[in-house]
């Protein structure tokens, strides 16, 4: 996350670490939601290599044990079948992961919200990345959560030429386009945005420009969650 500010712990409880193994230890490569005691949903793109998983739920500063932290292992990855690691402009970037165990729900570890299958938020709505990624385009990861605010552009806008043109497409949401944005390890995190008084979990981290995770007109791209209720419900059950 480049510009907002350190969440208050736990503040979002359903934000997830996504960690791979290498050498004997994990590594931090993503983010997701929890969205159902076994179930969490991320980006296709962080998954697409065989890899050791485990998520941390209840997490903070992903390098101290602060003790909420909960460590569980992947069972199963699924990704979307229609998902091209070749062309992230053609959009299904989510997956489902199944947990081998299934995390314990407490005040730190909470269920995402999702939303109605096509609900598509009007221009300006207020939501929020989260996340542990870059805290500057080519910086390092932020040790301890992130929160920034980028308010829905509608796709009208996000498709002009000079925003994303034809590259983002509507099933897709985009966020932010000013000095705020997601960045690389944000990747499969939640758009948390406000919908009734709740925050619902409308995007899936997905792309930013190659130019720079914060380039002016270039909003941060999420896979717009609602596009996907159906295919999720049917893997999830
Ligand atoms: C897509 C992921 C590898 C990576 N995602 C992220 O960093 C995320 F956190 F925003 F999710 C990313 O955007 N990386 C930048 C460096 C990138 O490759 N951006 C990119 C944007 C659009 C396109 C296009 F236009 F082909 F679709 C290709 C790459």
């Amino acid at each position: 996350v480049v510009g907002g500010q350190v969440a208050s712990p736990n503040s979002w409880p359903w934000q997830i670490s996504l960690q791979y193994l290498s050498g004997g230890s994990y590594y931090h490569t993503c983010g997701g939601s929890l969205i159902r005691a076994d179930w969490v949903m991320t980006a296709a793109h962080c998954v697409d290599t065989a890899r050791t998983w485990r998520v941390v739920v209840g997490d903070h500063d992903i390098y101290t044990n602060e003790g909420r932290e909960q460590y569980l292992g992947v069972s199963t990855v699924y990704v979307h079948p229609n998902w091209n690691s070749n062309n992230v402009a053609s959009g299904y970037d989510i997956a489902l992961l199944r947990l081998s165990t299934s995390a314990s729900l407490n005040s730190y570890v909470q269920l995402a919200t999702l939303p109605p299958s096509g609900q598509v938020l009007p221009h300006n709505n207020p939501c929020y990345i989260t996340g542990w990624g870059r805290t500057q385009t080519g910086g390092s990861l932020s040790a301890q959560l992130k929160e920034a605010y980028l308010p829905v552009v509608d796709y009208n806008t996000c498709t002009r030429s000079d925003w994303w043109g034809s590259t983002v497409k509507n099933t897709m949401v985009c966020g932010g386009g000013g000095s705020d944005s997601g960045c690389n390890g944000d990747s499969g995190g939640p758009l948390n945005c406000q919908v009734s008084g709740q925050y619902v979990v409308h995007g899936v981290t997905s792309f930013v420009s190659s130019l720079g995770c914060n380039t002016i007109q270039k909003p941060t791209v999420f896979t717009r969650v609602s596009a996907y209720i159906s295919w999720i419900n049917g893997i999830i059950g």
